[in-house]
């Protein structure tokens, strides 16, 4: 099984971060995550979060830095997410896809809301806060 690439952008504001539910219909449908996508055939992992918070949240990202990259394997597909804070960005993020979405305190997100794999994000918010 080939590995999924997936730009992942987590961006805070004071004690909180902006996370978006995923519908029902894509994979780990349901649960709550952090916006990003799929990278494409030779773009950067800069230039795909660029280009995914753009066209799901609205926000021009300015800058970002690597926070963590985990590769996880549902059974039904692998995935590696190459997760960036967001340190500086010009709009107000929201849902441009119509997606439920929110400013959530990090000490309230809940492991069980997200995808298994993005358990290690939160462990990361957490010890980094
Ligand atoms: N965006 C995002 N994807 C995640 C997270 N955690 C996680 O396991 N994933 C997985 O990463 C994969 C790709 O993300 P995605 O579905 O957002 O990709 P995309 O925006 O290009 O989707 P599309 O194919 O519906 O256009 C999915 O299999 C998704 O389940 C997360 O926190 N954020
Ligand atoms: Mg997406």
């Amino acid at each position: 099984m080939n590995t999924v690439q997936v730009a992942v952008g987590v961006i805070r504001r004071a004690d909180d971060v902006f996370i978006c539910l995923r519908s029902e219909h894509q994979h780990q449908g349901g649960k709550w995550e952090f916006p990003g996508g799929k990278i494409d055939h030779g773009e950067s992992v800069v230039e795909a979060l660029k280009r995914e918070l753009q066209e799901e949240i609205g926000i021009s990202v300015i800058r970002c830095r690597p926070l963590i990259e985990i590769t996880h394997d549902y059974g039904d597909k692998r995935v590696a997410l190459l997760v960036r804070e967001v340190l500086d960005f010009n709009g107000e993020p929201h849902g441009v896809e119509g997606q439920q979405h929110k400013w959530c305190p990090i000490d309230s997100l809940n492991p069980a809301d997200f995808p298994t794999a993005n358990v290690a994000i939160l462990d990361a918010l957490t010890t980094s806060k």
